[in-house]
């Protein structure tokens, strides 16, 4: 069974605390911090764009998988919550 959105969040803050940048990309991003972690967002969602130009509905949800996963990245290594994040919804 696929994980959530809110599944995967918690994941990753766990990963981010106690995770081995080693094993663990998503600790590796956090302790390479947000200019790192803000070009795979842009490179992601650049990829997004071209695959729902040029692509199949099955890569294009890949992409978007692996977007929405460096966006939690992001929000985790600047401490916002998802709360932070559907208050604006
Ligand atoms: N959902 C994801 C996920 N989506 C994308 N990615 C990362 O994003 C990469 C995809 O981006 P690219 O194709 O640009 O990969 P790349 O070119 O090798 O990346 P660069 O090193 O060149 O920047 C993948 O190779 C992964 O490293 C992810 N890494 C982890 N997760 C999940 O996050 C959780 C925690 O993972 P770890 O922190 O690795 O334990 C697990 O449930 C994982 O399944």
């Amino acid at each position: 069974m696929a994980k959530t959105f809110d599944e995967l969040f918690t994941e990753l803050q766990h990963k981010a605390a106690s995770g081995d940048p080693a094993s663990s990309r998503t600790a590796e991003l956090v302790a390479a911090g947000v200019h790192t972690i803000g070009k795979k967002v842009v490179e992601e969602a650049a990829e997004v764009w071209m695959a729902a130009e040029h692509e199949g509905a099955d890569r294009t949800a890949e992409e978007i998988s692996q977007l929405l996963y460096h966006l939690q990245v992001m929000m985790v290594a600047r401490g916002i919550s998802l709360e932070d994040v559907y208050a604006h919804l």
